[in-house]
C-alpha cells in the first residue's frame, strides 16, 4: 500500500457537522480531506431526513391551503396518490443542495475522497473506496462527525416494506390508508402531523402520556388538538407488546393493554444510534460510551485530544442547526482560533402541523428557577395577520422573570413558529427588556405582532403585582 496521504485535518463524514468543519479548516488556510461513505453530500439530512420530510409537508400544506381556499369545489387526493407526487420537487432540491456544496467544497479547496473510513491508529485514517481501493491518510486533526441512523429495537421486525424507519418511509410508493407510529417525538409527531393532513388514518403511540416530553406541554395540547381534528388519535401510555405483519394487508400492532391496532404501514420512531461500528475507534485510544456515542468537552474534543466528534454522533440534540455549529467550533478550537461562547440558548424547531418552537426557558423551566415568573400570552387569534391568513390557532408565552422585566425564553405553536422565534432569540442575545417589545414598532399585519401583545400582557400582569405589593 502506499504511504498515507497528508493533510491538516481530516473529516469523516459530508452531513451538516462535516461540511461545516471542513469549510472552517480551509477557510483558515489548512488542507482538508472530507471523507464520506455515499455518493452524494449531504448526509442524513438532505437524503433521509430534514430535506425530504420538509419538502413532503410543504405539499401537504399546499394541498391543504388549495382545500381551504377552494370552497367552491370539492378536493381530495385520489386514493392510490403516489408518494412521488407528493415528493415532485425534491430531487430539485437535493440537486440544488448538492451543486451548491460541491462547488463550496471546491472553491474551498477541500479534498473529497468517496469510500469507507475507519481508524488505524490516532493519526492515520483509512478508506476503502466502492471498488475495494484501500488509502490511508494522516493528519494532526481528526474530526468524525459520521452522524446517526434510526435506533430500532431488535423486538419490532423493521422490513422497509411494511413496518418502516424514517430511513424507509418515503420509499413507500402508495400513500397509505392508515398508518401507525410508534414514538412520539420529534419525528413521530412531524410525520404524524403531515400524513393527516394529507388525509391517512394515523395513530400515534407513545410510552408518555403525552408526546414531546421536553417541550411546553400547553403548546402540546394545541398540536393534539389540531392533529385529533385533522383525524389522527394520540394513544398514550401505551407499551407495544407485539408487533408483526399479517401476511394479507395489515400490520397488527398489539399494545400491552391487550388492544390490536391495525394499520397498513408501520412507522417505527424511537429515536437515533450513532454510527460508530465501522470506525474501529479502538484503534484511536476512543471508547463509546454506554448510550453508544462519543463523550466530547465543549468544544467537541474527544478525550484523545487532536480527535474532534461532532453532530448527531456525539448525541442529543439531533439537529442539522447543531450540527454545522459543533463543526466549526470544533476546528476553531483545534487551530487555536477565538471560538466564543457555546451559543447557550440553541432554538428548536419542530416541523408539525402546526409549527412549534422553542428558546430560552419555559414556563416549567421558569417556575424551577424563579418561583413567580410572569407568563405573556398572545393567542393567534388577536394577531391580524393570522386572522387574514385563516391559518387556524397559535400560541406565542413569552417568559420573563418575576417584576415582569427581563425576557427569559419564547414558546410559539403555528403558523410561522420556526421563523417567529427567532426576534426572541435575537432579544434574549442583547438581554432585552420587556419594554423594549412595546417601544418598537412592528410592521402590521405580521405574526411578530404576537410579542408585542404577549408583552402587553406581562407588563399589565407586573403593574398589578406591583400594586398588590404596595397595598
Ligand atoms: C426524518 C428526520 C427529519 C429531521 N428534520 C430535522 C429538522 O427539521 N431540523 C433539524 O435541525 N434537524 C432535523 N433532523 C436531524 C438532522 O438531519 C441531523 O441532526 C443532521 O443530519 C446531523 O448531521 P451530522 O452531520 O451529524 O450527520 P449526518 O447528516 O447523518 O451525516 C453523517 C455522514 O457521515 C457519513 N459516514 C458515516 N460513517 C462513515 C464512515 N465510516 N466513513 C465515511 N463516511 C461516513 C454518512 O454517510 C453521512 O453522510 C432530522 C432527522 C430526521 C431523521
Ligand atoms: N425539527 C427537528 O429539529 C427534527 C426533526 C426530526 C428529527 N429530529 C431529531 O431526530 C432525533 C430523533 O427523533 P425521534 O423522534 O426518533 O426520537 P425521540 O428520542 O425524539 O423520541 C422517541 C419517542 O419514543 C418514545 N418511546 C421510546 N421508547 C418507547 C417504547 N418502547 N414504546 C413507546 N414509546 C417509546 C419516547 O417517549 C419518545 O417520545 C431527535 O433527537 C430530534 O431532535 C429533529
Amino acid at each position: 500500500m502506499s504511504a498515507p496521504i497528508a493533510f491538516d485535518i481530516i473529516v469523516i463524514g459530508a452531513g451538516p457537522a462535516g461540511q461545516k468543519a471542513a469549510v472552517q479548516g480551509a477557510k483558515a488556510g489548512k488542507r482538508v480531506a472530507l471523507i464520506e461513505r455515499e455518493r452524494g453530500i449531504g448526509g442524513s439530512c438532505v437524503y433521509r431526513g430534514t430535506i425530504p420530510s420538509k419538502t413532503l409537508r410543504e405539499s401537504a400544506l399546499q394541498l391543504d391551503r388549495l382545500k381551504r381556499a377552494g370552497g367552491a369545489f370539492e378536493f381530495s387526493l385520489k386514493p392510490d396518490t403516489q408518494i412521488s407526487t407528493l415528493l415532485g420537487r425534491l430531487e430539485d432540491v437535493v440537486k440544488t443542495h448538492d451543486d451548491f456544496m460541491s462547488k463550496q467544497l471546491r472553491r474551498n479547496g477541500i479534498a473529497l475522497f468517496h469510500g469507507r473510513a475507519r481508524f488505524v491508529s490516532d493519526r492515520i485514517v483509512e478508506m476503502q473506496a466502492v471498488d475495494g481501493a484501500v488509502q490511508q491518510f494522516t493528519a494532526g486533526c481528526i474530526v468524525i462527525a459520521t452522524g446517526s441512523r434510526p435506533g430500532n429495537p431488535s423486538d419490532i421486525p423493521v422490513d422497509h416494506e411494511h413496518i418502516l424507519d424514517s430511513d424507509s418511509l418515503l420509499s413507500m410508493i402508495y400513500l397509505p390508508r392508515s398508518l401507525a407510529i410508534i414514538g412520539g417525538g420529534v419525528i413521530g409527531c412531524e410525520y404524524a402531523s403531515i400524513f393527516a393532513l394529507l388525509g391517512v388514518h394515523v395513530t400515534l403511540i407513545d410510552r408518555a402520556p403525552a408526546p414531546l416530553q421536553f417541550m411546553d406541554q400547553e403548546l402540546v395540547r394545541q398540536f393534539i388538538e389540531s392533529f385529533e381534528q385533522q383525524g389522527g388519535h394520540y394513544l398514550g401510555s401505551r407499551t407495544v407488546k407485539e408487533v408483526r405483519w399479517d401476511g394479507a394487508a395489515h400490520v397488527v400492532t398489539t399494545l400491552g393493554d391487550g388492544v390490536a391496532i391495525k394499520s397498513e404501514k408501520l412507522l417505527v420512531a424511537l429515536g437515533r444510534q450513532a454510527n460508530v461500528e465501522d470506525l474501529n475507534l479502538g484503534a484511536a485510544g476512543l471508547m463509546v460510551t454506554i448510550k453508544g456515542t462519543l463523550a466530547v468537552n465543549q468544544y467537541c474534543q474527544t478525550e484523545v485530544p487532536h480527535i474532534y466528534a461532532v453532530g448527531d454522533m456525539v448525541g442529543a440534540p439531533a439537529l442539522a442547526s447543531k450540527a454545522m455549529e459543533q463543526g466549526r467550533r470544533a476546528v476553531r478550537h483545534a487551530l487555536n482560533m477565538p471560538v466564543g461562547d457555546a451559543a447557550s440558548t440553541i432554538p428548536l424547531g419542530i416541523y408539525t402541523i402546526p409549527e412549534m418552537a422553542s428558546i430560552g426557558l419555559d414556563e416549567k423551566a421558569a417556575k424551577e428557577r424563579y418561583r413567580e415568573p410572569l407568563i405573556g400570552r398572545a393567542k393567534f387569534e388577536e394577531v391580524a395577520r393570522a386572522q387574514i391568513s385563516g391559518s387556524g390557532h397559535g400560541l406565542l408565552k413569552m417568559i420573563a422573570d418575576p417584576a415582569g422585566e427581563r425576557l427569559l425564553g419564547v414558546q410559539i405553536v403555528g403558523d410561522q413558529a420556526t421563523e417567529l422565534v427567532h426576534v426572541g432569540q435575537s432579544a434574549l442575545q442583547q438581554g432585552a427588556t420587556i419594554e423594549s417589545f412595546i417601544d418598537n414598532v412592528f410592521n402590521f399585519p405580521t405574526y411578530a405582532e404576537a410579542y408585542r401583545v404577549a408583552a402587553l400582557d406581562i407588563l399589565g400582569q407586573a403593574a398589578k403585582r406591583q400594586t398588590a405589593a404596595a397595598a
